[in-house]
């Protein structure tokens, strides 16, 4: 269990992280959103003791981080793949770690297993690492104690699709186990798979949060159609809430209702969907509106 109450980061004037309350769970994937910027490594930051907060505490199995004895063997941490020495090799980086918690040898070999990283792999430094086997590494230094709980900061940064399958089906099976996970993305999609509750940020404030399913829920319906206009104008004019997200409207009621409507005004509808993930992501970007860098469209 993680436990962040009323967490505030100030950096001269700037709030990089303001008043974060939220639990993560012990047999669920918490999912920790927000654009770039939002205030997500500053929070991870202050749970593990680097940063130290202007306000309010974190606890992780009801202990501030720096009070758990043998850190290693109860949370398992990781903030920035490319932090370990370049120029050791992924085995000593491990064995490291096993020694510094007072792990058995062998540990290392199971865990190199683990992650997926061969012998040879695991006998170059980490300088020649690519970015997906720096992650590798990271999260196997993560498991290495056996931890109750994993803070994992963008884990999925430069995992190939096979690579992120294998990171959420790791995830997954540790937290069917029991576990406590904590992932950060500032991608709904790459999370939105394996997490069971998200909470939400921007601009270093919470502004959602909850049971996936429960948000998914209250994502509305998707609609297409060869006049949005008129749809969006006769939607409303029922008083249902309609919002244009790009070439779409995502409309705060059943597909029923937006299908009868159209029909009514004889407006030929492309696209019906429940909105759910794609929904999720809709709400994701407007509530976190005003944070994310606008960019050239791919
Ligand atoms: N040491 C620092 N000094 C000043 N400002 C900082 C410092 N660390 C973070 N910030 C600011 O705090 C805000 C939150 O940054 P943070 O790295 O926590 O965001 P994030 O959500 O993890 O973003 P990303 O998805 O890009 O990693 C940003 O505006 C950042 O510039």
């Amino acid at each position: 269990m993680i436990e962040v109450n009323g967490l505030t980061r100030t950096y001269g004037a700037h709030r990089a992280v303001d008043d974060v309350t939220f639990r993560a769970e012990p047999g669920r994937v918490t999912g920790f959103l927000g654009p770039n910027g939002a205030g997500k490594s500053t929070c991870m930051r202050m749970m593990v003791g680097l940063t130290p907060p202007t306000a309010g505490t974190a606890t992780i199995l009801e202990r501030q981080y720096t009070a758990l004895p043998n850190p290693g063997r109860h949370v398992g941490v990781l903030l920035d793949a490319s932090a370990q020495h370049p120029g050791r090799t992924g085995r000593e980086v491990l064995t490291l770690g096993a020694r510094t918690m007072g792990l058995p040898k062998g540990r290392v070999d199971e865990l190199l297993e683990v992650v997926g990283l061969t012998p040879v792999e695991a006998k170059r430094q980490v300088r020649n690492y690519s970015l997906g086997m720096r992650q590798r590494l990271g999260i196997a230094h993560a498991l290495l104690g056996d931890p109750k709980v994993l803070i994992l900061d963008e884990p999925a940064n430069g995992l190939d699709p096979a690579g992120i399958r294998w990171m959420r089906s790791l995830l997954r099976g540790f937290a069917d186990e029991g576990g406590t996970v904590l992932l950060s993305s500032h991608l709904l999609h790459e999370i939105e798979v394996i997490a069971d509750d998200l909470v939400v940020i921007g601009r270093g404030r919470i502004v959602a949060q909850g049971a996936k399913q429960e948000l998914l829920a209250t994502a509305g319906t998707s609609v297409t159609s060869t006049d949005n206009q008129r749809l969006g104008e006769a939607l409303a004019g029922q008083g249902v809430s309609v919002t244009a997200v790009g070439q779409k409207l995502r409309v705060d009621a059943e597909p029923i209702v937006v299908g009868k409507v159209a029909l009514q005004h004889q407006i030929v509808l492309t696209e019906l969907t429940s909105a759910g993930a794609a929904g999720l992501e809709d709400m994701f970007l407007q509530l976190t509106a005003g944070d994310a860098r606008e960019g050239v469209a791919a």
